[in-house]
């Protein structure tokens, strides 16, 4: 079954709580929680109180995408408030091995992005230990951006992967997704997509997400 994350990113940040309800209602199984600095990427979003203004308030994960240069300084908030899962960027991350282990050993699930450019090398030695790898599909920074097409090879590069190790961590892709395109972002290899523009800005918010889920619309 794939599953379905919505990035809050284009929510509508003056009625954050009602679209996030909104999106639960219509039947999304995460949500997608894209925090920037401004220096890892060209952009600020927001930080921990946002998330702490929601905690509590729906009943979907949280699923946080760490687009920082330092996500050590975020990993106890994060732990403190119970996201479900934390993905930071390989690329952001001299200790990758420490900083995977140390969210595991918080009881969160950890998971590694790699930006569009990213080879799938940079998790030869430690794709053992993520719970989810999450291929970023648009250059990080900016929602409603168009997929890259070659990235779609490399999710099915770590399907392959995934399968030749033996293993069973879940494939995110994130970026650029809607509804002409799902088909073939889950025939590369998705289990868990994201998508964030294609939900929030539209104007049926359940007939979107019914089709993402029934994988999309010709
Ligand atoms: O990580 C992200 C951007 O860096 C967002 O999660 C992603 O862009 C989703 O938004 P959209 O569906 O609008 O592309
Ligand atoms: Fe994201």
């Amino acid at each position: 079954m794939v599953l379905l994350s919505s990035s809050i990113l284009a929510a509508d940040f003056a009625n954050l709580l009602d679209d996030i309800l909104n999106a639960e209602r219509a039947g999304v199984d995460m949500l997608h929680i894209d925090i920037m600095d401004g220096h890892f990427v060209p952009n600020l979003s927001f930080g921990i109180p946002v998330i702490e203004s929601i905690v509590g308030k729906s009943a979907l994960p949280f699923d946080v995408h760490l687009m920082v240069d330092n996500p050590d300084e975020y990993i106890n908030d994060l732990v403190r408030l119970g996201v479900k899962n934390i993905t930071v960027h390989a690329e952001s991350c001299i200790h990758l091995d420490r900083m995977i282990n140390r969210i595991k050993e918080s009881g969160v699930r950890a998971s590694i992005a790699l930006n569009p450019s990213t080879p799938l090398t940079v998790l030869d030695y430690v794709v053992e230990l993520c719970d989810m790898v999450l291929v970023m599909t648009v250059n990080p920074g900016f929602g409603g951006q168009k997929l890259i097409p070659y990235t779609l090879d490399k999710v099915a590069d770590l399907r392959a992967l995934r399968e030749n190790k033996g293993l069973n961590f879940l494939i995110q892709v994130d970026g650029g997704i809607d509804t002409q395109n799902v088909q073939k972002v889950i025939e590369a290899g998705a289990d868990v997509i994201v998508a964030g523009t294609c939900i929030f800005k539209s104007d049926d918010m359940a007939r979107t997400v019914e089709l993402l889920k029934g994988r999309g619309a010709v």
